[in-house]
């Protein structure tokens, strides 16, 4: 870390009941060159990996649906979500962990993966960084059922749809996320599907 505007960080614990929230104090040079003192709540729940399988001759994506209760408590009426395949690294690299994902979630194994970009989701107040990539897949890749891990309940439903019609979807907010959206539009932008 280097900032010559930031001084005297103070990081106090707010919670690590599952991942950690703190409440970080320090003082900021301001625009008028005062020492001014601040305080933000920072959410660490680490960095992650997603990832976006299309299918060229297909002209598909396939895409997860699962509950996700924070949309839930924000105006998301039924609570699920549909997105690309997507983890915490768990201390995998970023490439290990979009395969290993793709493979526990959706049930294919993909080999060849290309890195798109890396993103702050919410930099204000979540620190994770989450690195995107897209991988090719075809019927003859696929080893389970996907679904996600039993032990971390996640209750995965697995999509297949048409490009378009994923495309669309982001148009009537049927699609909300953010990973998601960028992934589709990369795919769009690049002509890929
Ligand atoms: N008990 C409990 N379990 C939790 C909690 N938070 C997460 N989990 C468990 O941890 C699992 C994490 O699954 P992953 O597939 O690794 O992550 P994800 O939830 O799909 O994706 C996360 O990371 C993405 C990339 O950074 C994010 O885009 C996404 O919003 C989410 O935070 C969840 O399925 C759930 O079982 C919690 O507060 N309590
Ligand atoms: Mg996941």
């Amino acid at each position: 870390m280097a900032n010559d505007k930031v001084r005297n960080i103070k990081i106090e614990l707010l919670s690590d009941n599952w991942y950690t929230l703190n409440k970080v104090s320090f003082e900021y040079l301001n625009n008028n060159g005062e020492w001014e003192k601040q305080e933000r709540e920072s959410y660490d729940h680490g960095n992650g990996a997603a990832i976006l399988l299309y299918n060229t001759k297909k002209k598909t994506v396939i895409l997860t649906k699962q509950f996700r209760m924070p949309s839930y408590l924000n105006g998301n009426d039924d609570g699920m979500s549909i997105e690309v395949c997507a983890g915490l690294l768990d201390g995998d690299s970023p490439e290990e962990c979009a395969i290993k994902e793709a493979e526990e979630e959706s049930g294919y194994r993909v080999k060849n993966i290309k890195k798109v970009c890396s993103s702050y989701m919410s930099p204000g107040a979540v620190t994770g960084i989450v690195h995107m990539f897209i991988a090719k897949y075809s019927d003859c890749m696929k080893v389970s059922e996907g679904g996600g891990l039993e032990e971390e309940t996640e209750n995965i439903e697995v999509l297949e749809l048409s490009f378009t019609d994923a495309l669309k979807m982001v148009e009537t907010g049927e699609i909300m996320d953010g990973k998601t959206i960028i992934l589709l539009q990369y795919a769009q932008i690049h002509n890929l599907v």
